[in-house]
């Protein structure tokens, strides 16, 4: 049996009219990054927000690292987000503020009485991660699109998360720097031990980030598994099409 970090079960949220989570059941299992795709508009961000309750769910059990969700008080819920990571699309950087001072950010707001020593020890050691020392007094507008990214991931892992949401990390990049961003969700999974779900529509970094696929179709998920289980032999249309629009094989 193997353990399971995130619990989802019958999860529910419309808006109005819009049925957009019909049923979702999921299970994020500890150590894995699973890979979670669908069209535009199927209701990823929606489920993500509703794991960390900034939307709150209509109906359905979730359970986060041993926590049932509805049986927090506000302040055990904040404790539960600080072991979340969040990697999001724009790398979200404070622009006014340099690499060191965006990493230490993070940390001082959250963890008090760390000595002088401890934090430049984290903040160069987080650089030395994601590869890139040489950036720490640079602003983030003298940064690549990709450098943005890593820095984002770098001040993400300051906290030390376990579960680490990765929301569309390749969009917007070049061929060469998504083989980067990619060789870094796997590199964070083996020395930080995360356990991750990536959003993404693109489906090479689906193959190489993910040991599983759970594709959203009309609010559920239809297919999870392997890439290969799910895309290579696919019968039902929805994620057949999916496959041939997006992969070029
Ligand atoms: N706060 C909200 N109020 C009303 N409708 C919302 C709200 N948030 C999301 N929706 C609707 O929920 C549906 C799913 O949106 P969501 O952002 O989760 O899609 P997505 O799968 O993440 O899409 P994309 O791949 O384009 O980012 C959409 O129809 C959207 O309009």
């Amino acid at each position: 049996m193997r353990e399971t970090v995130i619990e989802i079960r019958k999860l529910y949220k419309s808006f109005g009219e819009n049925d957009v989570l019909r049923g979702v059941d999921l299970d994020l299992y500890k150590g894995e990054n699973l890979v979670v795709l669908g069209k535009s508009g199927s209701g990823k961000s929606v489920l993500i927000k509703i794991l960390v309750q900034l939307l709150k769910q209509d109906e359905g059990y979730i359970n986060i690292l041993g926590k049932d969700l509805s049986k927090l008080s506000l302040r055990e819920l904040n404790q539960l987000r600080l072991k979340i990571g969040f990697a999001f699309q724009a790398s979200a950087l404070y622009d006014s503020m340099t690499v060191r001072e965006n990493l230490e950010f993070p940390l001082t707001r959250n963890i008090k009485n760390l000595t002088r020593k401890e934090i430049d020890y984290k903040v160069e050691h987080l650089l030395d991660s994601v590869g890139l020392p040489q950036t720490i007094n640079q602003m983030p507008s003298e940064l690549s699109g990709g450098q943005k990214k890593r820095i984002g991931v770098a001040r993400t892992l300051i906290l030390n998360p376990e579960i680490m949401f990765y929301d569309e990390p390749t969009a917007g990049l070049d061929p060469i720097t998504c083989i980067d961003i990619n060789n870094l969700i796997n590199q964070v999974r083996e020395e930080y031990k995360t356990s991750s779900i990536v959003i993404t529509h693109d489906l090479t970094c689906a193959k190489v980030t993910g040991d599983r696929m759970a594709v959203l179709v009309e609010g559920q998920f239809k297919a999870v598994g392997s890439f290969e289980e799910v895309f290579e032999n696919a019968t039902d249309p929805n994620i057949k099409s999916f496959y041939d629009y997006n992969f070029i094989k």
